[in-house]
């Protein structure tokens, strides 16, 4: 099984007893997103000039993933690092609804950086790598980050992904395309053959806490993530 697949478990919810609303409002919101996924992914696929449904295929089986974070701003009793380092979403789009805290910016091609201001009731949508790739580029992947906010912050991602095993072949782009690699991470942010492993390479970038608990047998070299006897 490739080590990538390890991204896929069962959701941990609390418990009813604790929280009895959450996971059917959590739930709802899911169904929700998808729906504006998929809509979007249509008008993505329009602005290249091809039919809404060109992409259709890679979402029959997407790979969807959603957080709930919690920033603890300076004034925050558990105030510690908090934020988000530059970086882009590995996956096709991602869209978030974030508080009234601030905090969310994006890159401008000049390198400059603006604030993303929260809008009530408004998604906001980042482009992610695989989307750059199947678009050949046209598209670029947005480079966002977290700043640390005064007050406590709360964002809701929700990611929205082809399955893990997809591959770039599938993508009908070949390696060494110029739209395979993004400026991010000192220009060494590569996007990988599989899906699955440009995944899990956000995942060992931003969380190496995780990957120390919970996948010791898994390495990471030149950003690319390695079973460790393999590795030597
Ligand atoms: O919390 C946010 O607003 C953004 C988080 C983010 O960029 C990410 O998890 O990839
Ligand atoms: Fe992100």
């Amino acid at each position: 099984m490739p080590y990538y697949l390890r991204l896929q478990g069962p959701n941990q919810w609390p418990s009813d007893a604790t929280c009895p609303d959450f996971r059917p409002a959590v739930e709802t919101f899911a169904v929700e997103m998808e729906e504006e996924a998929r809509r979007l992914t249509g008008a993505l696929a329009e602005v290249l000039g091809d039919n809404s449904d060109v992409w259709d295929r890679f979402f029959d089986d997407p790979f969807v993933q959603m957080k709930i974070c919690r920033y603890p701003g300076l004034e925050s009793a558990d105030a510690g690092v908090s934020g988000v380092g530059a970086h882009s979403d590995s996956g096709f789009l991602s869209m978030l609804v974030q508080d009234d805290a601030g905090g969310l910016q994006a890159q401008l091609p000049n390198g400059d950086w603006v604030d993303v201001p929260p809008i009530k009731h408004a998604i906001v949508v980042n482009l992610g790598e695989v989307l750059q790739v199947m678009s050949g580029g046209k598209l670029r992947a947005t480079v966002h980050r977290v700043q640390r906010t005064q007050r406590n912050r709360i964002s809701v991602p929700y990611f929205w992904n082809p399955r893990l095993e997809t591959t770039l072949a599938d993508l009908g782009v070949s390696t060494g395309d110029a739209s395979t690699s993004s400026g991010t991470h000192g220009g060494r942010n590569e996007v990988f053959l599989e899906y699955g492993a440009n995944a899990f390479k956000s995942l060992a970038r931003s969380h190496p806490r995780v990957m120390d608990r919970h996948h010791p047998d898994l390495c990471v070299v030149d950003g690319r993530v390695m079973v460790a006897n393999a590795a030597r």
